[in-house]
């Protein structure tokens, strides 16, 4: 079977993208599937779209394969965006998801519901080695919990409310989050370019 490389080290993404890649006749693999050693990939971009290709290219051109790669992340209005494109390390490098969500609770202690809007991106690139890049955004509207809730999913998972839901992202199954998420959306819009090299179960 053919393979993708998906430029992460992320297991909660890759768990997301099984499911995702599912419809197709193609092995996914992540950075931890590969037993060489490849450097991190310093995430010096401003934007995800600059770190999404980053990382993309980081990989492609060491492996010499078609690699795609994803820089997500939350926007939460009230702090002005944050944390952006450092959700992965809003509370520190060493990358703890319990850290970073409650450290967003704290920072919008005394915020009223309807102020507490926000956002999931995820910018997928796809870099293949002499070919076009091909960069996709997917995006999931949503709100902020007070408290944790749910134990699905991972990161930020458990404060989100995706606009028209009582639950969080993290009390909603795998299947249920891939109907709606910023990274289904971002796969969608990846249609065409995965129809061409895979074909459909
Ligand atoms: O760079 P890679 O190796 O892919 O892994 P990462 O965890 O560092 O990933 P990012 O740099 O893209 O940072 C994204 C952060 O945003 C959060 N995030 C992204 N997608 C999410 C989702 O679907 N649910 C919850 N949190 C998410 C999560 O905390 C991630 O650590
Ligand atoms: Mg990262």
């Amino acid at each position: 079977m053919k393979e993708i490389i998906i430029a992460t080290k992320n297991q909660g993404k890759m768990v997301d993208f099984k499911k995702l890649f599912a419809p197709y006749q193609v092995e996914v693999k992540s950075l931890l599937d590969l037993g060489e050693t490849l450097p991190d990939i310093e995430e010096t971009g401003s934007t995800f779209e600059e770190n999404a290709l980053l990382k993309a290219k980081g990989i492609a051109d060491i492996l010499q394969l078609p690699v795609i790669a994803d820089d997500s992340g939350l926007e939460v209005d009230a702090l002005g965006g944050d944390p952006g494109v450092y959700s992965a390390r809003y509370a520190g490098l060493e990358k703890n998801d319990e850290k970073n969500l409650e450290k967003v609770l704290k920072n919008l202690q005394g915020i009223e519901n309807d102020k507490r809007t926000a956002r999931f991106i995820c910018v997928l690139a796809v870099v293949e080695p002499g070919k076009k890049e091909v960069l996709t955004k997917g995006i999931c509207e949503g709100r902020i919990s007070n408290n944790p809730r749910g134990e699905n999913g991972f990161g930020y998972d458990p404060i989100f409310f995706p606009i028209g839901k009582d639950v969080t992202l993290a009390e909603m199954s795998g299947d249920e989050k891939n109907k709606i998420s910023h990274r289904r959306q971002a796969m969608h819009q990846l249609k065409d370019w995965l129809k061409t090299r895979y074909e459909e179960r």
